[in-house]
């Protein structure tokens, strides 16, 4: 990996073609482009929109679109040009060829950031599997290039024998085996989930569009230190930890990668098992960067997201776990856009508006969460063993206890009844204690 260095100077270019329906306008990709590539270093020293009528197949741009390209980069002094868009094998060596300099699209330059960033033993694993998807199909590129080549070399088995071949091949078997270590890693993380399941916290997860504020949410709410930063993909692997709620004690929030559009393919689904954290959650907490002038085509890609995991219907939209939106970044809100932004949020309850930097709206938002957790809790009466301590201790944890007394003797000596109120997951993990 790492085939872009940092510090490389680069020109983004982002096409906008006619006809494609994209979800941000152009601006707003190509800003977004320049983030990625920021993301690892990479130096903008020049961005700009281009406007493709009709796609070329050999270049995806005009021919004088490719010449302007490249005489920017001449001019800039650039080593680098970033296609904000999917260029096919042949796009990208024509590309390569005639602008005379490294060509990388969108898919190339996300791998590139989750490469740099990926610091799990699945992490790791899952980044190289993508990589090797994208390479793989990358092959045909050398292809003609490399039968050209080896042509003149008889004793080389001619182009039957090829090179790509025992390419693909070493790739396809080195494919194989990063899928069975990730296999094996999958099977102990699930092992790890399940025990996690009985344990007796519930969990909230925290997704939404890179950059959203997670990170800095997590942080302040935990009083960890996960690194928040300006930067696209900050966060790639899962973290957790516990914290404090008033009703409910003590519950696990999770971090999560960020969710961007147009994820490459190879990444949806190496990052699904990751993102699969999300389904087991009790609460999902939206953040939402609400001063991004891109905000609303965020949500509709973090909720597609959500659907293809299952977390909501895909055929009456509706949550299968309580989800909120926690209305991020409200200290860079205008007046205006403030005042109007509060009253929608005041006639919602599943929208929370909070600054994760300066602290506001935060008890509001961690009351508003341990009144999902707790609601839907219903009166149970409980007769236990006076001697089972530790599960009495447990329910005046996380239950509402109305009454406890005495209840005669068991064939293990005397009985207590609780009239506890649980909800039902409560119940169902006090019941595997
Ligand atoms: N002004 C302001 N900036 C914020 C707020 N919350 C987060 N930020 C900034 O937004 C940037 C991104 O924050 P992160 O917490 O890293 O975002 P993230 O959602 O974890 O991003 P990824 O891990 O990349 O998906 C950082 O520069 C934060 O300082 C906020 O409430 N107000
Ligand atoms: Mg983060």
């Amino acid at each position: 990996m790492g085939e872009v260095s940092r510090g490389a100077r680069a020109v983004v270019v982002c096409p906008d073609i006619r006809g494609q329906g994209y979800d941000l306008d152009a601006e707003s990709r190509l800003e977004e482009a320049c983030g990625l590539a920021l993301a690892i270093g990479i130096e903008v020293v020049h961005s700009v929109v281009i406007p493709v009528r009709n796609v070329r197949p050999n270049t995806l741009f005009g021919a004088g679109q490719v010449e302007n390209i490249a005489t920017t980069c001449n001019l800039e002094e650039a080593e680098l040009v970033v296609v904000d868009g999917a260029l096919s094998p042949i796009q990208q060596r024509n590309l390569e060829e005639k602008l005379k300099r490294k060509v990388i699209d969108r898919t190339g330059l996300i791998l590139e950031i989750f490469g740099e960033r990926a610091a799990t033993a699945e992490g790791r694993l899952q980044v190289e599997l993508a990589h090797l998807d994208y390479q793989q199909s990358r092959l045909v590129r050398s292809w003609t290039h490399l039968e050209r080549q080896r042509g003149g070399f008889g004793f080389l088995g001619g182009p039957g024998e090829t090179q790509i071949e025992a390419d693909r091949r070493m790739i396809r078997q080195r494919m194989g085996r990063l899928r069975k270590e990730l296999e094996q890693v999958r099977k102990t993380r699930a092992l790890h989930r399940q025990r996690r399941g009985r344990a007796p916290w519930p969990v909230i997860a925290l997704v939404g569009y890179t950059n959203a504020g997670k990170s800095t949410l997590f942080n302040r709410l935990t009083g960890a230190e996960v690194m928040a930063e300006d930067l696209l993909f900050a966060t790639l692997d899962p973290t957790m930890r516990a914290i404090r709620l008033p009703g409910v004690e003590k519950a696990i929030l999770s971090d999560t990668v960020g969710f961007i559009s147009d994820l490459p393919t190879q990444l949806v689904a190496a990052f699904r098992a990751t993102l699969e954290e999300v389904t087991a959650a009790d609460v999902i907490v939206h953040v939402r960067d609400m001063a991004n002038p891109s905000a609303a085509a965020q949500k509709s890609q973090v909720l597609g997201v959500l659907t293809d995991l299952g977390v909501i219907d895909g055929e009456d939209g509706a949550p299968q776990i309580p989800i909120v939106e926690a209305w991020n970044k409200w200290d860079l809100l205008g007046e205006d856009k403030r005042e109007e932004l509060a009253e929608l949020a005041a006639a919602d309850d599943t929208i929370l508006p909070i600054s994760a930097i300066a602290g506001t709206g935060l008890d509001e938002f961690v009351e508003a969460l341990d009144g999902l957790l707790t609601s839907g809790a219903r009166e149970h009466h409980i007769v236990l063993p006076a001697g089972e301590g530790h599960k009495i201790a447990w329910l005046h944890a996380h239950g509402n206890v109305l009454a406890e007394e005495e209840a005669g003797e068991g064939e293990d000596g005397p009985l207590r009844a609780i009239n506890v109120r649980l909800t039902e997951k409560e119940l169902g993990r006090f019941e595997s204690l």
